[in-house]
């Protein structure tokens, strides 16, 4: 009876500690506000921010990140992660370790021989994680539910690590909608399978809509440092379908079942090639609205395996994928070093590399 009724006082305590935190936060806010009123341009969304997150975060002690197999006891966030700048993730496993081993010789990082790139959340069995000094890069599986769930945990990880203006990538594959394959593709709005620029939640029954947006000032940063005459490919800006389904959600005729015929697909997909679509893939909704929701910059880049205006099948052969899945991986790496050494690729002489890490 006793250690329940303390139970329950601390519990009581935390939800206080909790709601005064959040209030506290809120009247800075409120008074940042009135000093600076109109001064500020700064979208509000677009600061990184830990007020924005749930208040009883605090309340933990430890936080455990159940699916990357961390938590705040065992693991010193800010000593292991403080550092952390950029954080990548992609759908698989394999593509994102890859990445991480390619980013080594891109930053010029030194790793010790004797320290190989470690999966630190192997043992979770759910989620890769690898982190190679300011970068970490993670998979996030296949649709919105898998990604919201990395994601959570991912921005706990960076609120707890304490990382200074931590920015986001996607890096994935998607469909292309009337661009060859091999076209990278930066979002400028994903929109959900109804059209809409948002991301569905379902809480207590009752769906909201939280908005599902893009550092706009990133995904110009990010086109500006490609460079069609010499990648070999286009990259583009353009909006983005997220589907929670490959195949009818994206309108193929080519999945176990099929509700339509070719001629709505067609029409379905000029529909959605004249509002400015350019690709289709699955996650983007959820990657942005949570990042939006932190106040985290964030951007989409994914290559286009097909033009889906000519197939539905992925029959691009192996090696072709390959080349392909680099592409993303290339622009993010000049965006990198663009922001750690100071540089511009046209203009290496002038770089400054002091805060860079393992500068060589
Ligand atoms: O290439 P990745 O990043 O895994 O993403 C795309 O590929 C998967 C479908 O094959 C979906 O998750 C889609 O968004
Ligand atoms: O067509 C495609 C290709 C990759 N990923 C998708 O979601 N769709």
């Amino acid at each position: 009876m006793g250690d329940k009724c303390e139970k329950n006082m601390h519990k009581n305590v935390c939800d206080l500690k909790a709601m005064v935190n959040a209030q506290n936060k809120r009247i800075d806010e409120l008074i940042r506000f009135i000093r600076e009123g109109s001064k500020t341009d700064i979208p509000q969304e677009m600061t990184w921010c830990t007020c924005n997150l749930n208040p009883y975060l605090e309340c933990l002690n430890p936080d455990i990140l159940y699916h990357l197999n961390l938590d705040t006891k065992s693991t010193d966030f800010p000593k292991v992660f403080g550092d952390v700048r950029f954080v990548c993730l992609g759908g698989t496993g394999a593509r994102m370790e890859k990445f991480a081993n390619f980013i080594i010789s891109e930053i010029g990082l030194k790793l010790s021989m004797a320290v190989e790139l470690r999966n630190i959340s192997a043992d979770g069995h759910r989620y890769a994680l690898f982190k190679v000094g300011p970068v970490l890069v993670a998979s996030h599986g296949i649709g919105g539910p898998s990604i919201s769930i990395v994601l959570h945990e991912l921005i706990k990880l960076v609120h707890h690590a304490k990382c200074q203006d931590p920015v986001f990538f996607r890096m994935g594959t998607c469909g292309g909608i009337g661009v060859e394959p091999g076209t990278l593709v930066i979002t400028s709005q994903p929109l959900d399978g109804q059209l809409r620029p948002v991301y569905e939640v379902v809480v207590h029954t009752q769906p909201q809509l939280r908005p599902a947006l893009l550092d706009q000032a990133l995904a110009k940063e990010l086109i500006a440092l490609s460079n069609p005459c010499e990648d070999g490919y286009d990259t583009v800006l353009g909006k983005t379908l997220c589907a929670n389904d490959f195949y009818e959600g994206q309108s193929r005729l080519d999945g176990a079942f099929c509700g339509y015929n070719p001629q709505k697909k067609m029409c379905f997909l000029q529909q959605i090639s004249q509002m400015g679509v350019v690709n289709m893939e699955m996650e983007s909704t959820a990657f942005a609205a949570l990042t939006n929701q932190a106040g985290i910059r964030a951007a989409v880049i994914c290559v286009a395996i097909i033009n889906r205006m000519e197939g539905d099948q992925i029959n691009s052969p192996t090696c072709v994928l390959k080349d392909f899945d680099q592409r993303a991986q290339i622009l993010i790496a000049r965006y990198m070093r663009k922001v750690l050494f100071k540089c511009d690729e046209d203009n290496v002489e002038t770089c400054h590399c002091d805060d860079a890490p393992g500068c060589p």
